[in-house]
């Protein structure tokens, strides 16, 4: 009898946690939402499960997901597997043509199948692409130091509104194309950032392997502003990987993004938390053309 009463005490929460979503499911009903997937907050299966079903059921109640994944660990482990030696300048890699073959091999193939396999397991309809594709993301060489490095240049999301129409997801390899017939690798984050900007997307969800961005004393902030970005990072207080992350909210949210959330995706449920509860995850920066949203 005890047993039965907890249990209904847990039905009766969910049915609450329901209710309170009304609002945030009105918010976001047609609206874009751009989620970077990196290669650390991948996880195992399972997890990897769970991001889907949460993609699939964000769609479900009318967002518009976009998914542009990284992979950094697995073009290192294929790489390794090959013998060759890659360094990082800057939080980007420097990229010959032997590199550039296997990163379009690792993301395009291995990393971006997993991601649509999942999503369509749970009932979605996904399409994986690359910025190649259609020419959604045209890009020059970011600096002849990195090789084949791109900059989005030039962005065409004429496709992905193409996709929305069809109900289906697109999930995008971070690859460009160049304007001679060359093959760009991009920052997976920066170009999360240049798909949104180009989409005006309600939210851009950067999802990596901590809670947020961390002060000094190490705690997460849950809002952060242009001016505080600029500031922890000339103190060295956002350093390494978290650059190009603060660095593309800011273009971001110059580029007409309403909002980009950095937020840890290996915790449950982490993109479902934040657009539709009160608690929200993660650290989020704002555009300065809207306050309240
Ligand atoms: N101020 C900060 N707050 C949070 N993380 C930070 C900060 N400064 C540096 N970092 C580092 O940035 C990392 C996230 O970047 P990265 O490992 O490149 O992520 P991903 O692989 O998910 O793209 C964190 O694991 C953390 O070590
Ligand atoms: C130019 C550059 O550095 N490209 C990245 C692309 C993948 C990526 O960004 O993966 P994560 O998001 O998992 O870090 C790379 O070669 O690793």
């Amino acid at each position: 009898m005890k047993k039965q009463t907890a249990m209904n005490r847990d039905w009766i929460a969910t049915a609450r946690t329901l209710s309170e979503a009304l609002p945030y499911l009105q918010r976001y009903d047609d609206a874009i939402v751009v989620i970077k997937f990196g290669g650390n907050a991948m996880g195992d299966d399972d997890e990897m499960d769970g991001f889907a079903r949460d993609i699939v059921l964000m769609q479900q109640v009318g967002v518009n997901p976009v998914i542009v994944h990284g992979g950094g660990p697995m073009i290192n482990e294929m790489l390794e597997k090959l013998g060759i030696q890659s360094e990082f300048v800057n939080g980007k890699r420097v990229t010959d043509a032997a590199t550039v073959e296997v990163v379009e091999m690792v993301l395009s193939g291995r990393v971006n199948k997993r991601i649509v396999q999942a999503i369509n397991r749970q009932g979605g309809k996904a399409v994986g692409l690359s910025g190649k594709d259609a020419n959604l993301m045209i890009c020059d060489q970011t600096n002849p130091d990195l090789g084949f490095v791109g900059t989005p240049a030039e962005m065409n999301p004429n496709v992905l509104h193409t996709l929305f129409g069809a109900d289906t997801i697109p999930v995008i390899a971070p690859l460009g194309a160049g304007r001679n017939g060359e093959t760009y690798n991009v920052n997976g984050d920066t170009a999360a950032g240049a798909i949104a900007a180009s989409l005006k997307a309600d939210r851009l969800l950067l999802l990596t392997d901590v809670a947020g961005v961390k002060n000094a004393e190490g705690d997460v902030m849950t809002e952060i502003t242009p001016d505080q970005i600029r500031q922890m990072t000339a103190e060295g207080i956002i350093a390494g990987g978290m650059i190009p992350k603060t660095e593309t909210a800011l273009v971001a949210i110059e580029g007409g993004v309403r909002a980009v959330v950095i937020l840890d995706g290996r915790a449950p449920n982490a993109c479902l938390l934040e657009l539709f509860t009160e608690h929200g995850a993660g650290s989020i920066i704002r555009g300065t053309g809207n306050p309240v949203t």
